[in-house]
């Protein structure tokens, strides 16, 4: 027993140079010295379970998952009233995609964290860090599962309360490689290229209609149509939700559709909104249609977006803005209220659940709400692949002259430029939006071309060798624009400070 110590002292120092096997002899020859000695008191079992804590992450380390969570079951065992051998086995959980046992070790090991104890105080943001990452896995890994090509390539981590979650290479990627492909979770044409292109877009997939369209039959006057019947009864998840004068049941005056209505009625659409209504769209029919699947996976989506105060961090931010905002999201917010009401029962039974579910909507929640658009939507640019003229304005030395005026020297004031024929739109992507922002980005996004013919489906396609276990990164911005410039984007859209390798410079 004496000479214990220094076996697990011995075991720590080829820990530390990273020769696991030499160091999981030496622990597994302390705990047999510990056994052997016959001795059953608390110091031995405390003995016992710091040593056996330190084999299972020798083990962990060499991917040895199955023997890490035993050993670390075995701490446990030993020493129930300790913090760390929970998270050894959270972690074993992890690696073996068993992500709701990881849970409950994790929360154990909190609870287990002396927080008087300034020592600790690492390991419960280590712990609260793993927590995060076991419900954010547990959500996204049948997401992955259901895309061998995705789930054999990339994985998302949460990295700390930051940044939070990322999307990683598994394997090396090679520059020019497709990674993946991501179809928006909902997504919206935006209200001027709505006004400008209804008459030729398709309303479902936004793209532009050669043959002729097939029109929206819910309602008269409304002015949705579609390239294809498949469009037509996909989009109905939204449209028959929000589709004017619907004589639809669907659409009543309780409906959280007609609710939102009446309270945006005096604020000026914008795509935004439309996005949020599509979202209310899309919730209210799974849960009136009872697709208790889809809805958790449409609940599960928006809750596991970035979220964060958007307004409150703007110059021009006051309380009236955030007056109109609640006023936006009142009806969100109530569906939302009653389909977490509903799952409150079954699935939130542990006290830390309830506390986030009281945080998910206290009064930030509305700000917060803005922030998860603003923070995760993407653009998407749809081409009709033809060529149109347009009249754009004469930029001299000076100034940008007027429409249709002529300078003192008698030259026009606009001119006729040649341009592709676009709309643009904006959707949330499930996966697409786990990615982070670099000014100096590894991979590249488009939006899908097939036939000549852009979707709203967005390629992530890799600008140079990514070794496998590297981020994957995209510029949320033109990354050829000043510091400065970049700055005050990401900033004012996304609601953060840039701390890339370029930025940092
Ligand atoms: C589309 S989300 C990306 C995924 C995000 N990390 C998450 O957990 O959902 C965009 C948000 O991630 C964070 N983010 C992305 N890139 C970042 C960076 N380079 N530095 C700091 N925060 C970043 C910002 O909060 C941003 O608003």
């Amino acid at each position: 027993m004496t000479n214990t110590p220094n076996l697990k002292d011995l075991g720590n120092q080829f820990y530390t140079k990273g020769d696991y096997d030499k160091a999981i002899e030496l622990y597994k020859q302390g705990i047999q010295e510990i056994l052997d000695s016959n001795k059953t008191n608390e110091e031995s079992n405390n003995q016992l379970s710091l040593i056996t804590s330190n084999l299972s992450i020798s083990y962990y380390q060499i991917k040895r998952y199955q023997e890490s969570l035993e050993t670390a079951l075995k701490s446990i065992e030993y020493n129930p009233k300790s913090a760390k051998p929970y998270l050894r086995a959270g972690d074993a959980y992890i690696a073996l995609s068993n992500f709701k046992d990881a849970k409950e070790k994790y929360l154990l090991c909190i609870k287990n964290i002396n927080t008087n104890d300034e020592t600790a105080k690492n390991l419960l943001t280590q712990a609260s860090n793993s927590l995060q990452n076991a419900k954010m896995k547990q959500f996204y890994q049948p997401i992955l599962e259901g895309s061998p090509s995705l789930y054999n390539r990339v994985e998302i981590k949460y990295l700390d309360g930051i940044r939070e979650k990322a999307l990683f290479a598994k394997v090396p990627i090679e520059k020019g490689e497709i990674i993946f492909s991501d179809l928006p979770f909902i997504h919206q044409l935006s209200v001027d290229s709505f006004k400008l292109h209804h008459n030729d877009i398709c309303s479902h997939c936004i793209k532009f209609i050669d043959t002729a369209p097939i029109k929206c039959d819910n309602s008269i006057g409304c002015k949705y149509q579609y390239c294809s019947e498949n469009c037509k009864s996909d989009s109905f998840i939204y449209h028959s939700q929000s589709c004017m004068n619907n004589s639809d049941s669907l659409v009543s005056s309780n409906h959280p559709i007609s609710k939102y209505r009446a309270m945006v009625e005096n604020v000026p659409t914008s795509t935004q909104l439309l996005l949020v209504e599509s979202l209310i769209s899309k919730i209210s029919y799974l849960l009136k249609t009872k697709q208790a699947k889809n809805c958790n996976l449409a609940l599960g989506t928006i809750t596991h977006l970035k979220r964060g105060p958007l307004m409150a961090q703007q110059s021009s931010f006051n309380g009236k803005n955030l007056e109109d905002l609640q006023k936006q999201y009142q009806p969100l917010l109530s569906l939302l209220e009653e389909a977490y009401g509903l799952k409150l029962k079954e699935h939130l039974d542990d006290q830390l659940l309830k506390n986030e579910f009281k945080k998910l909507f206290s009064v930030d929640f509305y700000d917060n709400l803005l922030g998860m658009i603003n923070f995760n939507s993407t653009s998407t640019v749809i081409k009709s692949g033809k060529k149109i003229q347009i009249e754009v304005p004469v930029v001299t030395n000076n100034k940008t002259t007027g429409k249709g005026k002529k300078s003192n020297n008698n030259q026009p004031k606009t001119t006729t430029k040649i341009i592709e024929n676009s709309c643009w739109g904006v959707g949330l992507f499930p996966i697409f939006s786990c990615m982070n922002h670099s000014c100096i980005p590894n991979v590249e996004i488009s939006n899908e071309i097939v036939d000549g013919v852009t979707s709203v489906r967005m390629v992530v396609k890799a600008k140079k060798n990514i070794p496998a276990g590297s981020e994957i990164l995209h510029s949320y911005c033109d990354e050829t624009l000043s510091n400065k410039e970049r700055k005050d984007i990401l900033f004012s859209q996304y609601g953060f400070k840039c701390t890339c390798n370029k930025c940092s410079k």
